[in-house]
């Protein structure tokens, strides 16, 4: 298993002040900035795309960006969040005609891909593209808004998606995002998860060093 990320989703962050709250959570201990694109058509709400992808890289942010394409059509906006700089583009297998494809699309601009499933999609897509995607995120809310309840069958299909990943034998991150936070971080860990996507639990905090902290010490109750 990939060693424990913890990736805040700046979806709660202070978008007036972007660059600073970036430059804050990874001075806090976070390890890549979740970058959430919405595009009022997949989802129900509007957010930011691959030019503040670029600002935030122009501003100097090193970390990795993870890309998390809540967009329909996915394939014409790839191009330009590999130009923006993004680490990880992940985008979700029904927004797209030709899962494939997008795949390759985001491989060959030299990112690294992943498929993303809401809570109600089936894993089943998966087994056709195990050897193109390096992470799997798994949606613990319907995707659209911060700051929703984390469902808790997820913890099922979590331990599901680790059981493909440990038979694929490949390092495929296995990403969690929606309602994780400090009370159920180590159980979500527990259920085969690696990486963790935390934006009201951390950016509502008012200190998120102490609350990345206190993630981390729960992650190492969960793989000690
Ligand atoms: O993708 C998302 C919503 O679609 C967000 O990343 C996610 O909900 C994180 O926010 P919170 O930790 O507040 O639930």
């Amino acid at each position: 298993m990939q060693p424990f990320v913890i990736a805040p989703s700046i979806l709660s962050a202070d978008f007036a002040r972007l660059g600073e709250e970036v430059d804050n959570v990874l001075a806090a201990g976070a390890d890549f900035v979740h970058f959430d694109v919405m595009d009022n058509h997949y989802v129900p709400n509007l957010t930011i795309g691959p030019m503040v992808c670029s600002a935030l890289r122009k501003y100097g942010v090193t970390a990795p960006i993870d890309a998390h394409l809540m967009v329909s059509p996915v394939d014409r906006i790839v191009g330009d969040f590999i130009e923006a700089g993004a680490t990880y583009i992940t985008f979700h297998p029904e927004a797209t005609q030709h899962i494939d494809r997008s795949l390759q699309l985001i491989r060959e601009g030299g990112c690294k891909s992943g498929l993303v499933f809401n809570p109600a999609t089936p894993l089943d897509v998966l087994k056709y593209v195990m050897d193109k995607v390096d992470m799997i995120l798994l949606m613990s809310v319907n995707p659209g808004f911060g700051g929703q309840k984390f469902i808790p069958g997820t913890l099922d299909k979590l331990r599901e998606a680790r059981a493909l990943i440990d038979a694929s034998g490949r390092d495929i991150r296995l990403e969690i995002d929606g309602g994780v936070n400090v009370n159920n971080i180590r159980e979500i860990a527990a259920a085969g998860a690696d990486t963790f996507v935390a934006g009201s639990a951390i950016f509502n905090a008012p200190n998120y060093q102490e609350v990345i902290e206190k993630m981390r010490s729960e992650l190492a109750l969960a793989r000690p």
